[in-house]
């Protein structure tokens, strides 16, 4: 297990991340998300090794990292990290930069696991292609090859694929994280994109200005977002005070609506005005204003009308999952 607690870290005087305290089981996949300057890179840094913590400790079962202070070489043998900016030798060949992080005691395997971790990053044909010459996206790949080249316990993944086309990203995406499961790594990754963490992390922990303001099941997290923050990590959402939705109107407070759930109807629900409409590939997001004026999001499979009345309904469903949470009109 590892075990993660930070009192506090600061670069310099300005204090960064603050009561940070958590689990992950091995083989375990934690997703952290947070908006950009959360902290998010800044812990993974610090579980690593690369950044010194006065006031607290990192333990991978009963072994403390003890951080750059102490060791020569930044960082834990058992414990791979991929940073956002990858760090390669440019001058030398895609299949070298690999080899160079393998074992010497297994010189026999190495092109053996050069050709897997070359298959897992889609990169065989580029084997004999020297760093300089690949791709920002191809770049990343290999460093991801990198980090796996001698199996880690734990992987630390900074924005793992935010240099990768969508047409790779998909693939190597799913092909990755299968891979993780079946070797029992325990995996941080660190992300904006949803589509990272949504099918792949069973539990998220959400960032807010250095601090951990939610650590649940990713599931859960979205179905039932303590707040709008965390909600609008995953997605467009919409804070409708309850009172718009007619049978509500007693209740002096907000939910939390994605635009998928609510349903378009032609003669009643609450009423909208259609002021945008976005092509999304899948279905359109359109933009709408109620009477009061509050801008609300929803979808749509046709492309909507500018400037046409229709209605929106919510399914009680989702109104009492929502109320449950005790979501307020401050939050
Ligand atoms: N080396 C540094 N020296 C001083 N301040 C830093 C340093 N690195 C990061 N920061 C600051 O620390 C805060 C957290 O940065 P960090 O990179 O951890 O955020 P993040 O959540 O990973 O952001 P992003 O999603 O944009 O990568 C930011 O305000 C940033 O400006």
């Amino acid at each position: 297990m590892l075990k993660v607690h930070i009192d506090s870290f600061g670069y310099k005087d300005q204090n960064i991340l603050e009561d940070i305290s958590f689990t992950v089981a091995k083989g375990e996949h934690l997703a952290l998300m947070g908006e950009s300057g959360s902290g998010k890179s800044t812990l993974l840094k610090i579980i690593y090794g690369l950044l010194h913590v006065e006031n607290g400790s990192i333990f991978w079962g009963e072994t403390e990292a003890l951080g750059p202070n102490f060791n020569l070489v930044p960082g834990e043998p058992y414990m791979k990290y991929l940073a956002q900016d990858f760090d390669l030798m440019p001058f030398i060949t895609v299949e070298e930069n690999i080899g160079q992080f393998l074992s010497v005691f297994e010189r026999e395997t190495h092109q053996q696991r050069i050709d897997e971790l070359l298959k897992l990053i889609e990169m065989e044909d580029h084997a004999k292609t020297k760093v300089q010459f690949l791709s920002g996206g191809q770049q990343q790949r290999v460093a991801l090859a990198r980090v796996l080249a001698q199996e880690p316990e734990v992987l630390l993944l900074d924005e793992p694929f935010g240099h990768i086309d969508n047409f790779k990203r998909n693939s190597l995406r799913r092909n990755l994280f299968l891979y993780l499961k079946e070797k029992n790594i325990t995996v941080l990754t660190a992300s904006h994109d949803p589509n990272d963490v949504l099918p792949f992390a069973k539990r998220t922990l959400i960032l807010e200005k250095g601090r951990i303001i939610a650590d649940q099941k990713t599931k859960k997290l979205y179905n039932t977002p303590p707040n709008y923050y965390t909600a609008s990590l995953f997605g467009e959402v919409n804070q409708v005070p309850i009172k718009l939705l007619k049978s509500y109107a007693e209740i002096d407070r907000s939910i939390l609506i994605y635009p998928h759930e609510f349903q378009i109807s032609k003669s009643s629900g609450l009423r909208v005005e259609t002021q945008r409409s976005f092509f999304k590939g899948s279905h359109y997001l359109n933009e709408g204003k109620t009477e009061d004026g509050t801008t609300l999001f929803f979808n749509s499979d046709k492309k909507q009308i500018l400037g046409k009345t229709i209605f929106l309904n919510v399914s009680l469903k989702t109104i009492n999952k929502r109320l449950r949470i005790g979501q307020t009109a401050s939050t």
